[in-house]
């Protein structure tokens, strides 16, 4: 008999990736294909359905052929996506009517001071566990309905199709036979009742949204279908969906309360697993339904930050003080400290805790003496900085000190970042072995539904450590650049007009 395996499909902001991973949750296999990003005009970001699809369906079918060769069987798959982008295509073709909005994508900033100057923030936060944001798929949804010709109409006579790009891939898989997400990627919508689990009336009056356009909601792990006869040689199940930070969050086994993990990719997202119980921020952090399992509801708050990574690349594109990523690394090692030079990310305005679309990069404290190392090091501080007051606000509503933080995503490859990172909190970060967690969580799921493993205590065990970082700085030199990190974040806001 073969060896099972199950085909991951990661769908993320830069990139489309396949993975395999076996029984022992080893990565058998990796392709990934880079994708457009469109920039169409300032603050607005795109990407084209249709490369969003091929990439993902060429790396999917580069791996389902690895693995024949290879003597593997492909038991199923497991999809985790980039979330919020929205997407709307046409039901009838499966054509798109628009590009997808990107979560970057900053136009409906307006729209949505427009929604906190009418008093909708208390009953939206209530609702869906979220601030009033353009970061969410609603207003996206609702400008795309209000500015493609005929859009609205159509959609009300139920000839459109809404989804975020979980929805998007399963209907092209599946030649348009499913239309449906999970509830962690419609907990990012905006127009979906964490408590109800549902679709809420209230927020589809709110942005004039017709349901007809909106997909069924199942759980993130269950059978949802099989892969249409063109996709593959054989059909394949598709059994997991989740959006990529809930995955990444199951992936790194925080499946108790009080677990927490950052992914260090473009942005950084921190998710603490808050169990059966939604706990509603007081500090502007995000209620958000982590996963649905087994007829169970886990939910999780969390901190996103906008530029993580980005930041990085930014050095790399815009500044061209490094030529490839990881290069950041060793200049930045090359002085002891930033030399007084703090770096606020805020390229596309700031996430939380702050939710100021109108802040930018602010680099301060520049002297005659300052070199590009000292700017790349204040980049990785900059980015630890911004998880650390993510950190501060989640201890505050969970009302318990965090023991350690799990970590994954492109940038944890940097050990130096993460001893940044690990100094400034003063607590254990932990490096896993595998840093494509986000992947292995949709494996997980797909597999759970699959009788792959038996449930997760048999998935338990199989986290383990690469490296762990313990703190090294001084308690005071931390608290001192944490107080200037204050100082710059309030210089960087509110900058740019409405
Ligand atoms: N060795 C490294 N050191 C520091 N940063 C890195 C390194 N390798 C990748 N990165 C950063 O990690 C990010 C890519 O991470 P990834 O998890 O692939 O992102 P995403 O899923 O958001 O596309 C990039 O922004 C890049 O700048
Ligand atoms: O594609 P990533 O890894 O940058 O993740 C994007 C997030 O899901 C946006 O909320």
């Amino acid at each position: 008999m073969s060896e099972k395996v199950i085909l991951a499909l990661d769908q993320g902001t830069t990139s489309s990736r396949a993975i395999l991973f076996d029984r022992r949750g080893e990565n058998r296999g990796l392709a990934q294909k880079d994708f457009r990003q469109l920039f169409p005009q300032p603050g607005w970001v795109e990407h084209d359905p249709r490369e969003i699809w091929e990439s993902q369906i060429g790396v999917a079918r580069e791996l389902v052929a690895k693995a024949a060769a290879e003597g593997l069987e492909v038991a199923g798959l497991g999809i985790t996506n980039q979330r919020e982008t929205t997407l709307v295509w046409e039901r009838a073709s499966g054509a798109p009517i628009y590009n997808a909005i990107v979560w970057q994508d900053r136009r409906t900033a307006g729209d949505c001071d427009a929604l906190r100057a009418a008093g909708h923030v208390d009953t939206i936060r209530q609702k869906t566990g979220l601030v009033v944001d353009a970061y969410f798929a609603a207003t996206k949804l609702k400008w795309i309905l209000d500015h493609v010709p005929d859009a609205r109409a159509r959609a009300e006579r139920g000839e459109l199709c809404f989804g975020t790009v979980d929805t998007w891939l399963v209907w092209n898989l599946t030649g348009g036979a499913r239309f449906i997400t999970d509830a962690s990627n419609a907990s990012r919508t905006m127009l979906f009742n964490i408590h109800t689990l549902d679709w809420d009336e209230d927020l589809l009056a709110l942005f004039e949204i017709p349901r007809a356009m909106l997909a069924e909601v199942r759980e993130s792990s269950e059978v949802y279908g099989t892969t249409a006869a063109n996709i593959f040689p054989s059909p394949v199940p598709i059994a997991g969906i989740a959006g990529d930070q809930h995955a990444a969050l199951f992936g790194q086994l925080c499946l108790s309360p009080g677990m927490v993990k950052n992914t260090y990719g473009t942005g950084c997202f921190l998710m603490m697993n808050t169990g059966a119980q939604p706990v509603l921020s007081e500090n502007k952090l995000l209620t958000t339904i982590a996963w649905t399992l087994g007829g169970e509801v886990s939910y999780a708050l969390e901190g996103s930050v906008f530029i993580g990574g980005a930041a990085i690349q930014w050095l790399r594109d815009g500044l061209g003080i490094i030529d490839r990523a990881e290069e950041v690394n060793a200049l930045a090692a090359s002085v002891a400290d930033s030399g007084g030079v703090v770096f606020v990310p805020a390229l596309t305005g700031l996430a939380a805790p702050h939710w100021d679309a109108y802040a930018r990069g602010t680099i301060l404290g520049i002297t005659r003496g300052t070199t590009a190392g000292h700017i790349a090091r204040a980049t990785l501080e900059g980015i630890a900085l911004q998880v650390c007051d993510i950190v501060k606000a989640m201890e505050a509503d969970a009302g318990a000190r965090c023991a350690e933080l799990r970590v994954d995503g492109g940038a944890s490859a940097s050990d130096l970042l993460m001893q940044i990172q690990c100094d400034l909190l003063g607590f254990k970060t932990k490096r896993p072995k595998t840093l494509e967690t986000t992947a292995l969580g949709a494996a997980y799921l797909a597999g759970l539904a699959l009788g792959l493993w038996s449930g997760v205590a048999e998935i338990q065990t199989q986290w383990s450590v690469e490296r762990d970082f313990v703190p090294q700085m001084l308690r005071e030199q931390a608290d001192t650049i944490s107080r200037t990190w204050q100082k710059a974040v309030a210089r960087s806001r509110d900058w740019v007009g409405e």
